[in-house]
């Protein structure tokens, strides 16, 4: 597991379009060396602004959209179409109008079909289709993504893993259904931090000051039971992408000058 690395922007729109030209970056690099591209998508305010910044970048046009795997991280267990899934709401801000391959695009299960609200039944499910799509040769369970984004929450949570909740502590499942989430709705879906950690680079994006208190607990050695973003770690590199107002509590040492 790597070491938190910090960059800090001037305001969240800053770090929402910077953000967006690291990502897209990376992705045309990936593509280039490995013909394709995989990434966990999260949501959330800044997952969100991250999306909406990426559809309004000329450069988005670098990327082969046809050639990226799309995953999510966690989903609000609601039904297909809800405005308050996560899928929904990515499709809204970058999905729809880029030419991506639907066979690529992975949401996790809504509440109403198949699962007809069984979110552990659902969470199952999305684990099969993680292992169906993870390198046999490596024996891994999930793919090696090469960028997982997460927002955090203002009081630590990424993903739906939420601090003391049963499904941080899960050590062996890739993906578990939450209950009882303290954030509405309180059924959910989540890659569990086994599966976060599988991710190649972990990208964490905190914006505003109601982020600051949760980000400093995070980054002072806090452990992953009680503040779950200190446990999403990415086998190559882990990148806090803050605004000042998110970094306010931390100190200066932690990172370089903030960009103008
Ligand atoms: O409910 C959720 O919240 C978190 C954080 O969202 P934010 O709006 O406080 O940035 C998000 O990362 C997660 O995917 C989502 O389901």
């Amino acid at each position: 597991m790597t070491p938190p690395q910090v960059v800090v922007h001037r305001d969240k729109e800053l770090m929402a379009q910077a953000a967006a030209a690291r990502l897209i970056t990376k992705i045309v690099d990936a593509q280039a060396a490995r013909g394709s591209a995989s990434v966990v998508l999260t949501g959330g305010r800044n997952g969100n602004g991250l999306l909406a910044a990426l559809a309004a970048a000329p450069a988005r046009d670098a990327v082969d959209w046809s050639r990226l795997d799309l995953w999510w991280g966690d989903e609000r267990f609601l039904p297909d179409g809800h405005p308050e899934r996560n899928h929904t709401q990515a499709r809204e801000a970058l999905l729809d109008a880029v030419g991506l391959d639907p066979a690529r695009v992975h949401p996790m299960p809504a509440s109403d079909g198949r699962f007809s609200g069984d979110a552990e039944a659902a969470a199952e499910a999305y684990a099969a289709e993680l292992a169906a799509a993870a390198e046999p040769a490596n024996h891994a369970r999930v793919p090696s993504f090469d960028v997982l984004l997460l927002g955090v929450g203002p009081d630590t949570h990424v993903a739906s893993l939420f601090p003391e909740l049963p499904a941080v502590r899960e050590t062996e499942r890739t993906v578990v259904g939450v209950r009882g989430a303290p954030k509405p709705p309180p059924t959910r879906v989540s890659l569990t931090l086994p599966a976060i950690r599988a991710a190649r680079e972990v990208w964490l994006l905190a914006a505003g000051e109601d982020k600051a208190r949760a980000v400093t607990i995070a980054l002072s050695g806090a452990g992953e039971i009680q503040a779950p973003a200190a446990g999403a770690r990415g086998r190559a590199r882990t990148l806090w992408l803050l605004d000042r107002a998110a970094a306010a509590g931390l100190p200066r040492a932690l990172y370089p000058p903030a960009s103008p």
